[in-house]
């Protein structure tokens, strides 16, 4: 069985799917931390290109696209247990920084970076029952899954939850309308890629998480999959 969870950042796919797949005891694959691994695995080739964005090189297809591509290739992601695996290396802690942020929706948007992460998202799926949350992977990635949900908010209401996500330190330093507009930068950065763009997919399940709290959505999903040991959990 597999259950697709997609939607913008700080929609609440995260939390929702990592709340689910313990109760369901089956994989989650954040789909988010293997282009935030790749991203971390070839920031220096990234930071070496003019104003840190591989775009303009890989639509030439020049020498720097190639020194890039072949870095992209030798790099290893793997999942293991909630661990993400870069080259044999725990690096979870690492993903989450303000530099993987703006580094990762630049280099996921390039097709070629979007089909060697699929493919690698796939064969860490193969012949397992998980929950695979992201931009595309109800459309995608797994389009034969049987469960699809997409999650939607304002962006006012997804910068808010970032901000109360941040240390009291942080919050002093970063307001409000600044992570609101990160996130807008992000979000029509997802929705006009070329590939694996951010939108619901045809048969799936839209819940509009703005007005409504976490345990309100886990049980929506719950209810729609009809798992009981979940609703009697949160009932
Ligand atoms: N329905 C909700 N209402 C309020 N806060 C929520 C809700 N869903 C998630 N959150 C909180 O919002 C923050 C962002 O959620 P997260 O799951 O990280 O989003 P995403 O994975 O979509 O970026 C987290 O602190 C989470 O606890
Ligand atoms: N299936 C996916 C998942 C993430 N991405 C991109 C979009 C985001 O900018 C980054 C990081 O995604 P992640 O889900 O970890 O982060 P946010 O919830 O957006 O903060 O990767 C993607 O293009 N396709």
């Amino acid at each position: 069985m597999i259950i697709t969870i997609d939607g913008p950042a700080g929609v609440g796919k995260s939390s929702v799917s990592g709340y689910l797949a313990k109760k369901e005891n089956i994989l989650l694959l954040k789909s988010g931390s293997f282009y935030r691994a790749l991203s971390l695995g070839v920031k220096d080739e990234l930071a070496a290109l003019p104003s840190g964005d591989p775009e303009t090189c890989y639509e030439l297809r020049d020498k720097r696209w190639q020194r890039l591509w072949h870095r992209i290739q030798s790099v290893y992601i793997r999942q293991q247990d909630e661990q993400i695996l870069l080259n044999g290396q725990d690096v979870t802690d690492r993903l989450g920084t303000p530099e993987m942020d703006f580094l990762t929706p630049l280099l996921s948007k390039l097709p070629p970076v979007r089909h060697f992460i699929n493919n690698l998202l796939r064969s860490q799926a193969e012949g397992r029952s998980l929950i695979a949350e992201g931009r595309d992977m109800g459309t995608v990635v797994f389009p034969h899954a049987r469960h699809k949900f997409f999650l939607e908010a304002g962006s006012g209401v997804r910068a808010r939850r970032r901000w109360e996500q941040l240390h009291p330190k942080e919050q002093a330093l970063r307001s409000l309308a600044e992570i609101e507009n990160q996130i807008s930068v992000r979000d029509k950065i997802d929705r006009n890629k070329k590939e694996g763009t951010l939108r619901a997919a045809e048969n799936a399940h839209i819940i509009d998480t703005g007005s409504l709290t976490f345990e309100d959505v886990c049980q929506i999903i719950a209810g729609s999959l009809n798992n009981r040991n979940i609703c009697n959990h949160l009932g």
